[in-house]
């Protein structure tokens, strides 16, 4: 281990990778290239050494010269969804020796900074989780909370102002300690591909395993094309390839050197929408199958929530809830996190507790408290004259013709199977109600509402209520 320099890794690594330097500074897109080949690129196992690093850089200084820029705490087991994902399956069949027992990796209380126009900033502050073998682990968060630095501060990228980040137990990053990102056993999967477009898909799979035969070479990226679906597309250049498919090809090409962790930088943020879903929801078997422990940063939830065993929801450098999907959504433990993740709606409410039975009085009625854990939040919540405030998922609330609860239709956005509808109750306030798309009211119209919510979430009753993310 060698000492890291002040400062951010990453603007270094413009001027000296490897043996080559480069005066210019690079564009980001050629950056994450550079940052890719490091991160592929191992001495170990199937690493090329600096040769491999040494050619990156050449084909980096080829983009800048062509000025060519890309297009660019352990969850809890109550999880009926995730609950067996979370187990700790064997590490990845090519990864060096055997894996340390414990967590593939641990982020202790790491802070970094950058220096900017108002000084030095802290942009990670506190951020901790861990992550078991095999297990998929999520960063989500709004623009700006710090999700890349994170993931760059673990691949090697940036260096840490305090804390530390192990991988099988051994420390890679902390003020102290530093290890190189091409000996961290990282694979890095970046938003633009970021393949390599004078390399047919073969060789851009093979680029990290150069050395092994080159018989070993063939039969291993063939696995891994197997793998990502890719079979049929070895001769074919970047190019000739779909959004799609070329992200799977740098999927490919990540796994192929058999990484102790696997970085996903947004992956699909550049697909559309569906393509992106099912995506994810595709890369989570491969993961699976190749027993791949990975860390995702997006923040797009159904990505996170498609992919992901356990999710960090982040603001501002930290992590307000680290949890499994199904617990994020359903017993969000803020505000904050039940604004981010999904839709729903916040109303007024009073506790009420009678007979040890507790409930929550608002506008449409009663909704009973079933469990202990929900009351004892609900009681925390209460300030002095028992006042707390709801959520309503959209899923709570059951359109149902015969119910007397009548609210009034003031917008509605058709999803094909359902409608959102935003609903006007007598109070003005807001609500949001997911109903079959065969119910097809109109604005003004009103309907009938009544409510089927499993558990009661509350929270302090700070703020004035009001319908989310509509
Ligand atoms: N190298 C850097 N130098 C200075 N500030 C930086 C640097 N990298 C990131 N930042 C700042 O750190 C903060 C967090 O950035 P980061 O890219 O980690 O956020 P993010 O959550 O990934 O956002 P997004 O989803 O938009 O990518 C931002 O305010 C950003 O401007």
């Amino acid at each position: 281990m060698s000492q890291p320099a002040e400062g951010d890794a990453a603007s270094q690594s413009s001027t000296t990778i490897g043996a080559a330097a480069i005066s210019a500074p690079m564009p980001a897109s050629v950056a994450r290239v550079v940052d890719e080949a490091r991160s592929i690129v191992r001495n170990d196992d199937f690493g090329a050494g600096t040769d491999a690093v040494d050619s990156m850089m050449r084909f980096g200084r080829m983009r800048l010269n062509a000025n060519y820029m890309h297009s660019s705490p352990t969850p809890s087991s109550d999880d009926p969804q995730r609950g067996a994902a979370v187990q700790s399956p064997p590490q990845g069949d090519a990864a060096p020796g055997a894996p340390a027992p414990g967590p593939a990796l641990e982020v202790r209380d790491l802070a970094v900074a950058f220096d900017g126009p108002a000084g030095r900033t802290r942009v990670i502050e506190g951020l901790r989780f861990e992550l078991k073998r095999g297990q998929i682990g999520c960063l989500l968060g709004p623009s700006g909370c710090g999700k890349t630095t994170a993931l760059r501060t673990i691949a090697g990228f940036v260096r840490p102002d305090a804390g530390e980040v192990l991988i099988d137990g051994k420390v890679i990053a902390s003020p102290r300690e530093w290890v190189e990102p091409e000996h961290r056993g990282v694979g890095v999967v970046f938003q633009d591909y970021a393949l390599f477009p004078h390399l047919d898909v073969e060789a851009n799979v093979g680029f990290g395993l150069r050395r092994v035969s080159a018989a070993q070479r063939r039969e291993r990226v063939a696995r891994m094309l197997a793998l990502v679906g890719m079979g049929d597309y070895r001769s074919r250049y970047p190019h000739e390839l779909s959004g799609g498919q070329q992200q799977r090809v740098a999927l490919a090409r990540a796994l192929a050197p058999g990484p102790a962790l696997l970085l996903l930088d947004e992956p699909f943020s550049n697909l559309d929408p569906d393509l992106r879903e099912r995506l994810a929801m595709e890369l989570r078997e491969i993961l699976n199958e190749a027993r791949t422990t990975a860390l995702l940063v997006t923040h797009d939830q159904n990505e996170a929530f498609a992919m992901a065993d356990v999710v960090g929801v982040m603001t501002a450098g930290s992590i307000a809830q680290w949890d499994t999907p199904y617990r994020l959504y359903h017993r969000p433990l803020t505000r904050e996190v039940a604004d981010f993740v999904g839709l729903g709606s916040f109303l007024q409410g009073r506790l009420r507790e009678r007979d040890g039975i507790s409930s929550v009085e608002f506008e449409l009625g009663v909704l009973p408290i079933r469990s202990r854990t929900d009351q004892a939040i609900a009681s925390a919540s209460a300030d002095a004259h028992g006042e707390v405030v709801i959520l309503l998922r959209p899923d709570d609330v059951i359109h149902d013709d015969h119910s007397p609860l009548m609210a009034e239709v003031v917008r509605k956005a058709f999803r094909g199977a359902q409608f959102l509808y935003s609903l006007r109750l007598p109070s003005g306030a807001e609500l949001l109600a997911l109903v079959p798309s065969h119910h097809n009211h109109a604005i003004g119209e009103h309907i009938g509402i009544r409510f089927d919510a499993d558990h009661v979430v509350t929270f302090p009753a700070r703020e004035r209520a009001r319908a989310v993310r509509a």
